[in-house]
This record gives C-alpha cells, sequence and structure tokens, in this order.
C-alpha cells in the first residue's frame, strides 16, 4: 500500500500488489478512540465490551469497564488518567464525543516524548475550515479548551497556546477523518481515529469494507482496532476505497449526506451513473416521517417502556413504508430507495411479529441485491440472509433456509474470525437447520420405503 494524491481527492491510500476477496489490507489499532453519547453508559470505555455489569469509575462517576484489566488499561495508557478530572468536574454538562476525542488525540500528539508532527500539521498544511455552522465550531473549540484546561494533562500550558483557527480546524479534521466504529451487526459502539485508515477514501461502489473489533466480538480483544478487507479483488495500482456510509442509499440520500458530513460531492463512477434531476420532496418527507416513527420505538423499547405506544408506531411506520411503495413508481431512479425502503419493512415486520410478511420483503430485497455482484461479499448483505435465514427456520420453511444461512455463512468465512459473535450465530443457526433438515429428510425416505 502506498499513499498518492489525486486531483479530485486530495491523498489516497493505493494498491501495490493484488488483493483477493477476504485479505486483510490494513490492520491497525485506535489512535484515540470514545464511546458514543448513546453507548457511554453501556460499554466498557477501553474495549467497547457492552455489559450490565460494568464497573464505574469511582472518581469521574462517568468511565465504565468491564473489568479491572481493562480500567488499569486505560489509566496506565494515560487516555483516562489525563481525561478523568475533566470529565468529572463537566459530567452533568454533557461533553460532546468529538471534543472528547479531540482531546485524547492532541494529548497523545503534543506529548513531548512521542510528539506526533506529521498528524498535527496535517490540518495546518489544508486547514479544514466550516463555513456554513461556524457558531457550532466556536462552540466545540470553547468547550475543547475548557475540557484541556480541566484534565491532567501535564503539558496542559502547552495546549492553551494552540490558536482558535488550529482547533477549530483539528476538530474537522477529526470529524472527517475519525471513523464510527460498530460491532459486527452494525450496532454504533463508539468513534475512533485511526491514523493509516484515515487517509482511505470513498467511493459507493468500494473494493473495501471496514469491519472493526474489540471486546464486543471476543474477550481476549482488549483493545479497538479497525481492518480493512477486500471485498472484490484489487490489482496493482487500483485505489483501495471504503464507503463512509450505508451502500444501499440512493444517490441523493448519499450526496446529501456526504455534503453534510464530509463537504464533498462524491465524483465516483456509480454516482455519475446514478445522478439524477428528480425532485424528491414527497418521497423525502415521507421517508423523514418513518425515521421518526422507526426512531421514537426503537428508543422507547431500549428503555424498555411505552411498549404499547411503541408498537403504534412501529405500525404507523410499516403503514407508511408500504404506502410509498404504491405511491412511487417502478423506475430507476426509486431502486435504491425501495430497497432501503423493503429492508425497513422487513425490520418493521419483525417487530411486529409478521413474520410471513417480513420474509416477502427481505426477499425482494435479495432480488434486488442479486443484480448487483458488486457488493455480493458485503456484511451488510450477509446480515439479512442471516435474519432471513433464521426467519425460513422459525417458519419451518427449511430448505430456504438453509440457502440463506448457508450463503451468509460464505460471506462471514472470507470476513471475520470464527469467533465473532455474528459468525457463531450464523454457524450455530445452520446447525440446527441441518440437523432438522437431515432428520426430516430421513423420514422422507423411511415413509417412502413405506
Ligand atoms: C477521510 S479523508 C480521506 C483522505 C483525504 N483525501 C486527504 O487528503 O486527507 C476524506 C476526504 O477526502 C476527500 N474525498 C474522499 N473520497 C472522495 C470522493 N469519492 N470524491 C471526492 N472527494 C473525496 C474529501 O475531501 C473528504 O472530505
Amino acid at each position: 500500500m502506498e499513499l498518492q494524491t489525486t486531483l479530485e481527492k486530495g491523498t489516497g491510500v493505493f494498491a501495490t500488489r493484488n488483493y483477493q476477496v477476504g485479505n486483510i489490507i490494513l490492520s491497525e489499532e485506535a489512535y484515540a478512540f470514545v464511546t458514543l453519547q448513546n453507548s457511554s453508559l453501556s460499554v466498557c470505555h477501553a474495549c467497547f465490551r457492552s455489559g450490565h455489569s460494568l464497573k464505574t469509575c469511582s472518581r469521574c462517576k462517568f468511565a465504565k469497564y468491564c473489568g479491572k484489566y481493562c480500567q488499569r488499561k486505560a489509566w496506565n495508557d494515560c487516555s483516562h488518567r489525563w481525561e478523568c478530572k475533566a470529565v468529572a468536574s463537566l459530567r452533568e454538562k454533557k461533553i460532546p464525543s468529538i471534543v472528547r476525542l479531540t482531546a485524547l488525540v492532541l494529548f497523545r500528539a503534543c506529548s513531548p516524548n512521542n510528539r506526533n508532527e506529521e498528524l498535527l500539521n496535517r490540518c495546518r498544511k489544508a486547514p479544514y475550515v466550516c463555513s456554513t455552522v461556524p457558531e457550532r465550531l466556536d462552540y466545540l473549540v470553547e468547550k475543547l479548551r475548557c475540557f484541556m484546561k480541566l484534565s491532567d494533562y501535564p503539558e496542559k500550558n502547552s495546549l492553551e497556546s494552540l490558536e482558535d483557527t488550529f482547533l477549530a480546524s483539528f476538530i474537522q479534521m477529526l470529524e472527517m477523518n475519525a471513523h464510527t466504529v460498530y460491532d459486527s451487526e452494525f450496532n454504533t459502539v463508539g468513534v475512533g481515529f485511526f491514523y493509516k485508515a484515515s487517509f482511505m477514501n470513498h467511493d459507493c461502489r468500494p473494493n473495501c469494507v471496514a469491519l472493526f473489533s474489540g471486546g464486543f466480538q471476543s474477550v481476549s480483544i482488549t483493545s479497538v482496532s479497525i481492518q480493512i478487507r477486500c471485498v472484490r479483488p484489487i490489482d496493482a495500482g487500483e485505489e483501495i476505497v471504503i464507503s463512509y456510509l450505508d451502500v444501499c442509499l440512493s444517490w441523493l440520500d448519499r450526496s446529501e449526506w456526504l455534503l453534510e458530513h464530509y463537504m464533498f460531492t462524491c465524483c465516483c463512477s456509480r454516482c455519475k451513473e446514478e445522478q439524477c434531476s428528480e425532485n424528491w420532496t414527497d418521497l423525502k418527507q415521507d421517508w423523514k416521517v418513518i425515521n421518526q416513527f422507526t426512531a421514537i420505538s426503537v428508543q422507547e423499547e431500549r428503555v424498555n417502556k411505552n411498549m404499547l405506544t411503541s408498537y403504534e408506531k412501529m405500525k404507523k411506520a410499516w403503514r407508511k413504508c408500504q404506502q410509498c411503495m404504491k405511491t412511487y413508481p417502478n423506475c430507476a431512479i426509486f431502486d435504491w430507495k425501495r430497497t432501503e425502503i423493503v429492508s425497513r419493512l422487513g425490520y418493521l415486520c419483525i417487530v411486529l411479529e409478521k413474520y410471513s410478511e417480513a420474509t416477502e420483503y427481505l426477499e425482494l430485497y435479495m432480488d434486488w441485491m442479486k443484480k448487483k455482484p458488486e457488493f455480493a461479499n458485503f456484511p451488510t448483505v450477509a446480515l439479512e440472509m442471516l435474519k432471513l435465514g433464521k426467519l425460513y427456520a422459525y417458519l419451518g420453511k427449511l430448505k430456504q433456509a438453509k440457502y440463506y444461512l448457508e450463503k451468509a455463512k460464505q460471506i462471514y468465512e472470507k470476513l471475520l474470525v470464527r469467533e465473532d459473535p455474528i459468525y457463531r450465530t450464523c454457524e450455530e443457526e445452520l446447525g440446527k437447520v441441518m440437523a432438522e433438515y437431515e432428520w426430516v429428510m430421513q423420514q422422507k425416505d423411511q415413509l417412502g420405503v413405506i
């Protein structure tokens, strides 16, 4: 792998040899990482393992650990030792995750024994300045200054001399270069800065995926790492690209999201093919309503109250999705949006216990994905296959269950370690289905003989 610069995308990572599907292109520990606000109560702050018996730091009453080992590790590598006091003082005021992440990266990069000039210069050479919402940046800079001042970082004075414009630029650099960390079921668990991986550019038809490992994957993994895995064969000289978002989004959703979060207009070949000037105002409004209903009910369910209203809201989202499927035309520009809607309908039907209907929607999703071989090895597709296989198994349709569980396993085999919980679930489900399938076949044979 080597870094190269192009006019359209700036620096990017390029292959210096050929790679096959499943190859690990890069494996890297986080330079710094933090929990997100919605995960800070439920996951270990040192390895992101989730659990009910997490122990809380007695000083800041915020950091949580799954055991002594993780607590000591966070203290000894200084990530928590330096921020603990600041977190304790500002706990009530809810510190934005990006502020904590920026502070931890700066603590490490400015450390006198191990100063990282290259990283510090990254935003000096090409300042990241967001002109659209300067007030938000001012607010974050103020919070960051306050956080660093209250911290136990031994070189606090050197940080105080950093200019506001530098801090604003550094925050922006991290917002655009850090990775959201998620487990293999795509639940977000935190955010991390991975130095080498941060040079990887985006493509809506990527040849690699970013996967993460941490305590959520195996008890033996005690830190947070990123793995860049190849999902399509790559030739030497080709750029190594990942997708910054779910590849199943429509062109409009992708372009709006990239502009809002990364401030660029994607120049990839898929965007050129799918670009359209259609007015999507009504559909966007409908989708917003669907998302609101789903998000509200998911949240309510998480805190385990208002189950009835949660059910009603899910039902409203389900009705609205069905209405969209009827209202919007069967045309090329609507294709990806429909895929997103059928996938959501699959999820809603499972929650609403309409299992047979759920299989119909997930089959529609599979039909569409079959036409897109470039995404055949994606873990998001494997997850939908696993879901569908489990549904068929529950409904007693063993042949279909076996088909989808085997397909999901084939993808996981290439991308994940065997101890990954989702891989194990897939293997276990397949084992059960195979045993039942063989038993049914034996019975049929015997009956045939009789
Ligand atoms: C995580 S950084 C990747 C490294 C970056 N190219 C650099 O020079 O540091 C993300 C930034 O790269 C650029 N970029 C990445 N993918 C792109 C794409 N498909 N089209 C245009 N610009 C892209 C955008 O400026 C984006 O904000």
